[in-house]
């Protein structure tokens, strides 16, 4: 059965949330208050609050939550512990960072294969990962049962790749390129904006007069 949909802005705390709790998890803390979780983090406790019953999680009033239980209903409700195939098209400058990134695992993302259009990167492998030539992109994917694509290839690539993508069987696109995809409605796209963290960083930055000169 499908999940109910969950406010996207819970859906961003959430790891925020998990790293909080693995860290005093490492320090030896069993039990957490939503109060202290909000105190800690810096989010207002009802907010806190409604983010955890979200996950199911259910703590002892005046007591707390487990962390481990915390931890536990976190990976289960954000999927992390159902790991899913995916593939990553343009290892270039980003693509190969993320390939070399160890953390997907962690979220249940296990990157198999790669796919560029430069023969200096076709036959490869990154990381670990074998990068085949993106005319194979559909095929690859049919055959190795793969759901998630991520996009790190220019703009002007992008449209077309989701569309061999969906043909694929990609039902989840992970996309940095900074483009729009006009893609059906069943298929989940979580556009990746660096640049706009990065806006408003510069700006903050500005307002502050930190930069020099
Ligand atoms: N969303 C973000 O936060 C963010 C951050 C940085 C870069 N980007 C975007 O990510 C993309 C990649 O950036 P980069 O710096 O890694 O560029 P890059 O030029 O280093 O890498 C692009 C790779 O794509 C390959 N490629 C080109 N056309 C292709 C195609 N049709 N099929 C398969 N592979 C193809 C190239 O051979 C190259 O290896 C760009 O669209 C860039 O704007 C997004």
């Amino acid at each position: 059965m499908a999940a109910s949909a969950v406010p996207t802005p819970t859906l961003r705390r959430l790891p925020k949330y998990y790293h909080y709790l693995k860290r005093i998890q490492g320090e030896g803390q069993e039990i957490i208050s939503a109060t202290q979780m909000a105190e800690d983090l810096g989010i207002h406790h009802t907010q806190v609050r409604k983010d955890l019953a979200a996950t199911g999680s259910q703590g002892k009033p005046k007591v707390g939550h487990r962390v481990a239980d915390l931890l536990a209903s976190i990976e289960t409700f954000l999927n992390w512990n159902s790991a899913s195939d995916a593939c990553l098209v343009g290892a270039g400058n980003l693509g190969s960072a993320l390939l070399g990134y160890p953390g997907f695992d962690k979220a249940g993302i296990r990157i198999t294969a790669a796919f560029d259009a430069h023969p200096s990167k076709v036959g490869k492998k990154i990381h670990g990962v074998p990068v085949y030539p993106v005319d194979k992109l559909e095929e690859v994917i049919r055959r190795l049962h793969i759901t998630i694509g991520i996009l790190t290839i220019p703009a002007d690539r992008a449209q077309h790749v989701a569309e061999v993508m969906v043909q694929g069987g990609i039902r989840a696109m992970w996309n940095f390129a900074p483009i729009t995809l006009d893609v059906p409605e069943d298929i989940i796209v979580e556009n990746v904006e660096l640049y706009a963290s990065l806006a408003i960083f510069s700006r903050k930055l500005s307002e502050r007069g930190t930069f020099r000169g």
